[in-house]
Order: structure tokens, then sequence, then C-alpha cells
């Protein structure tokens, strides 16, 4: 049984359209799919469905199972959320593209790591206190004792989006979902935090569902690709053959659009 498994995710809003039609696919455990698609194709929706936390009026119908090693697999679609919350952080987690979605703006954030750690593992005290000093140099921030103390606002966007990526591991998920990640960073600092997340998947043996919209972005951390267009799978495979085979015309005018294409079909060699 996969990790996760999607079959037939329909996501309709609260006047009645599709906005995601038909989805189907699935990810063993420690794989990396990407989901691409341009804007309004219905990633973000996709994501908010598997995690059982669409806006209040849409509705999800399909499956989508999550079934995390050592637990049985649970039914996301219509579970309470009761449920829900024993699967969020453990099965999967998400970083989403905006690193303030996840933090709140008033409380420091070395108390905001504590939070999820304490809840995860069952940490008090000082072992709680090197749980977040840890957790901090794992998504390699400078100055941890520093960044601790901070509140959001003090800290750069990228170190936010470190932060929020700690928050995401922090009852160690079997399955993260990137959304975006690196999007509302600058050139950069996407690359560095690219080249972390990707190093913490490999050290965790996590499996990651990566949404983007850049074919060269997305082609560089996963192994499969699936392409979104209107709400619907137009295209799936491996990233070399979605590279140099794609079959869609949309995928055609990813490939043929993707900047940074060399790099791209250069991790197609690997
Ligand atoms: N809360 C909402 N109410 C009504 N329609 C919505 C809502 N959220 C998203 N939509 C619509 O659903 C469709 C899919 O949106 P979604 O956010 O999943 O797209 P996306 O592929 O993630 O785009 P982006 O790359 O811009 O984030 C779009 O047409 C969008 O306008």
């Amino acid at each position: 049984m996969s990790l996760l498994g999607v079959t037939g995710l329909r996501v309709r809003s609260a006047d009645g359209r599709d906005l995601v039609r038909d989805l189907s696919f699935a990810i063993d455990p420690g794989e990396r799919l990407g989901l691409i698609g341009e804007s309004g194709s219905g990633k973000s929706l996709t994501v908010l469905a598997i995690m059982g936390l669409l806006p209040s009026g849409m509705t999800a119908s399909g499956s989508v199972v999550l079934d995390p090693p050592g637990t049985g697999p649970s039914e996301v679609v219509g579970a309470p959320e009761r449920r829900l919350n024993g699967l969020r952080g453990r099965a999967a987690s998400v970083v989403f593209q905006e690193p303030l979605t996840a933090l709140d703006p008033l409380m420091r954030v070395g108390r905001q790591l504590a939070e999820p750690i304490r809840r995860g593992r069952g940490l008090r005290g000082a072992a709680l206190r090197a749980a977040v000093a840890a957790a901090l140099q794992e998504v390699r921030i400078a100055e941890p004792g520093r960044v601790a103390r901070a509140y959001p606002h003090e800290i750069s966007g990228g170190q936010r989006q470190r932060v929020a990526i700690a928050m995401a591991l922090a009852c160690e998920p079997a399955l993260l979902i990137a959304d975006e990640p690196t999007t509302a960073l600058d050139v950069t600092v996407q690359a560095e935090v690219l080249a972390l997340l990707g190093g913490l998947v490999t050290a965790r043996g996590m499996a990651l569902l990566f949404i983007g919209h850049d074919l060269a972005v997305v082609s560089g951390i996963t192994d499969r690709v699936l392409v979104l267009k209107d709400g619907e799978a137009v295209e799936s495979g491996t990233v070399r053959e979605i590279v140099n085979a794609p079959c869609h015309p949309y995928t055609r005018s990813l490939v043929a659009g993707a900047r940074h294409l060399d790099s791209a079909l250069d991790w197609t060699n690997r």
C-alpha cells in the first residue's frame, strides 16, 4: 500500500464548480513526486484536500488515503477533525509558499517551534530547549539563539521559511508536502532553501510531494512529475520522460519555456 493514495479526487466550490476533477496518484514511502501546473490549476486545493484543510464551503469527494508506517491506513475525505489532527504533522506535513502562514506573528520563534516538538515528542524543560536548538541547526539557521528569541518579523524571509520547514519536520512526518516553498523568496535564497529541503528529505528518508509552476525547479528535486491543467491531470511520468518526450501540448509548452532547462536535463542524467 502507498503512503499516500489519491483516487478520483474532486474538489467542488461552494457555487458548484469543479476546481479539481478526477485526480488520481500515489506516493510510496521515500518517493518524490512533483505536481506542476500554471496558476489556478488546482495545485494548492489538492494539497489542502490531502490535509483535510479545504476552505469552508468547498467539498472534496473521491478518496485520499494516508498510510504512514506503523499505523493503519486512514481515509482523509470526510474524516472527523479529531482523526485529521492525529494525521497532520505525523503522516503528512506542509510547508506553504508564504512562511508567515505557518508562523504566529505575536510569538517568539523558539516558543512556536517548541509547541509541535512538545506535542509530537513529549519533551519538556531542558530537553525541549535542546530539541528546539537542534531543530534550528538542522535547517541551517546561522544564529539559532538569536532567531529563537526573535519574533517572525525580526528575521529574514529565508530564515522564516527555514523555521517553517523546521516546524513541518517537528513531528517527523512520513510525507513532506512543499507547496511552492521558494516562490516568495529571492533567487539566491531560493536555491539555498531548495538544497536544504532536498537534503532533509534524503537524510530523513521522507517522501516528498513538491508543488510548483517552474519545471526546472520541480524536476530538480523530484523523480516523477504529474502535470495539472484546469484542475485535471494531463500527463505524468518520470522527470526524464516528461522533459525529453512531453506528450500533451501544455507539457510541451512547459518544457519549451522552462528556464534553466539545461540544469533540469543534467538532473535527468543522475
Ligand atoms: N477559497 C476559494 N474560493 C473559491 N475559489 C477558489 C478558492 N481557492 C481557490 N479557488 C479557485 O480554485 C482554482 C484552483 O486554485 P488553486 O489555488 O488550487 O490553484 P494553484 O494551482 O495552486 O494556483 P497558484 O499557483 O496561483 O497557487 C482557481 O480557479 C481558484 O480561483
